[in-house]
């Protein structure tokens, strides 16, 4: 394989040089401790929480989100912990729009509350069956008494999508008044596209001067999408989950929107290594293995078995990865299977340490597809080798 030092680890979108947007100033926020626990059935040990806390704090993600206090005594000391390990990044909770929520965060020594609240009628009428005005009352209250003890806040506008923009604006003037630090766009239930993402993060951005941030979920596959194009048109603070993970379909994917960061806009700042890693963590802890053909993480991620694929892979990997596998610690496979073709098994068998004479390669190639074919499978290294044993056997 090339080794060719003119191609980075990654290959940048030029295209990006033609797409209109603002210059791409953000952090991250990952909210996998907190959003990503909602997963039905997921709930992560206190051990498991501080590893994977530490783990973000090492690719340099800015601010953590370590919980939601409220949630239980065991939840609370959890955050507590979280905060007084010391790590370079912000840790942040989450609290409604209550003083006893914002009571029990400081409790948590956090740098930041995430105080927040849902402005649509659906959630006024069905969830709280109160007017916007009172709510909006009593969560101004809160951020007041969190600002007054000197805690970050970020106002969080639950639903966000689906109130009316001019609402929205209105609200998070109010907690501007109240010098919040953030402003957030909470995509709940996952409505937005691209398009939307960037259109409502820009009237956003034009309305208020505070940090805006954006937090997508997945419900139509787009969370990532939406969490780059809001970052497009202005959004500072990105929210993510490692694996995806979250309520129903999940949130935006870390390990996507940190490739895609690197690959689209040229941020180079995270340390990307230990990314397969992580998502191993995680997927150990909230016992869900990401889909075989999961991006950046997926055990696909960076296998081959189609034989022009593979042939063209062996003289450069560029040819078809957009990037290595290093770049983010994976590693790369190239597969056995019906579509190898002779380019391919010649070099994964040289791989291997084994070269044969042109009679024997074209029995084992032979082999190889008639196994494939029947079987409905691929042909892992120590079946291949029984083969070429078996071959060279024969022929001797
Ligand atoms: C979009 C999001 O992800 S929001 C976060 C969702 N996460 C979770 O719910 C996970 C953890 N939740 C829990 O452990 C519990 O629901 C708790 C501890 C938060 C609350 O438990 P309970 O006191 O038993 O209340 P319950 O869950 O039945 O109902 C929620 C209450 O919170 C209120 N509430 C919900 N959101 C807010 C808010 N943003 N601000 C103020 N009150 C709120 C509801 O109106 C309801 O109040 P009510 O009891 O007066 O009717
Ligand atoms: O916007 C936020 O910071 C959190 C809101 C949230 O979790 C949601 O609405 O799904």
């Amino acid at each position: 394989m090339e080794n060719d030092e003119q191609y980075p680890e990654y290959c940048r979108n030029k295209l990006m040089d033609f797409v209109k947007k603002r210059d791409i100033k953000i952090e991250i926020c990952d909210v996998t401790l907190r959003d990503g626990e909602q997963t039905p059935g997921v709930a992560f040990s206190k051990e498991q929480k501080m590893s994977i806390a530490r783990h973000l704090d090492e690719i340099g993600i800015e601010v953590i989100e370590a919980g939601f206090p409220v949630v239980s005594e065991s939840e609370k000391d959890i955050v507590k912990s979280i905060s007084q390990m010391d790590l370079d990044a912000k840790i942040c909770c989450l609290c409604r729009s209550t003083k006893k929520d914002v009571e029990i965060a400081l409790d948590c020594d956090v740098d930041i509350v995430s105080v927040f609240l849902a402005m649509s009628d659906l959630h006024l009428k069905y969830k709280y069956h109160k007017e916007l005005d009172e709510m909006l009352t009593v969560a101004m209250d809160a951020i007041e008494y969190a600002k007054d003890h000197g805690l970050g806040v970020r106002f969080a506008a639950e639903d966000a999508t689906r109130t009316p923009i001019d609402r929205l604006v209105g609200a998070f003037k109010q907690a501007e008044e109240r010098k919040v630090d953030y402003v957030s766009i909470a995509d709940t239930i996952g409505i937005l596209n691209p398009s939307t993402a960037k259109y409502l993060t820009n009237e956003i951005y034009k309305a208020v001067d505070t940090k805006i941030c954006i937090h997508c979920h997945d419900d139509l596959g787009m969370a990532v999408a939406n969490t780059l194009a809001a970052a497009e048109a202005g959004a500072y603070q990105l929210h993510t989950t490692v694996n995806g993970i979250g309520e129903r379909a999940g949130n935006a994917a870390l390990e996507e929107v940190l490739v895609g960061l690197r690959v689209q806009y040229g941020i180079e700042r995270y340390n990307l290594k230990s990314l397969v890693d992580l998502s191993k963590e995680v997927a150990c802890y909230s016992k869900i293995e990401p889909a075989i053909n999961k991006a950046v993480v997926g055990e696909n991620a960076f296998s081959h078995e189609s034989g022009i694929h593979v042939a063209a892979i062996l003289e450069n990997p560029r040819t078809y990865e957009l990037f290595l596998p290093e770049m983010v610690g994976g590693q790369r496979n190239l597969i056995v299977g019906k579509h190898t073709g002779t380019k391919a098994l010649a070099g994964i068998i040289k791989s291997m340490g084994y070269t044969l004479d042109e009679d024997d390669f074209n029995v084992l190639f032979d082999q190889v597809k008639v196994i494939t074919e029947n079987e409905q499978r691929s042909v892992n290294r120590d079946e291949l080798e029984a083969l070429i044993m078996n071959i060279l056997e024969v022929s001797d």
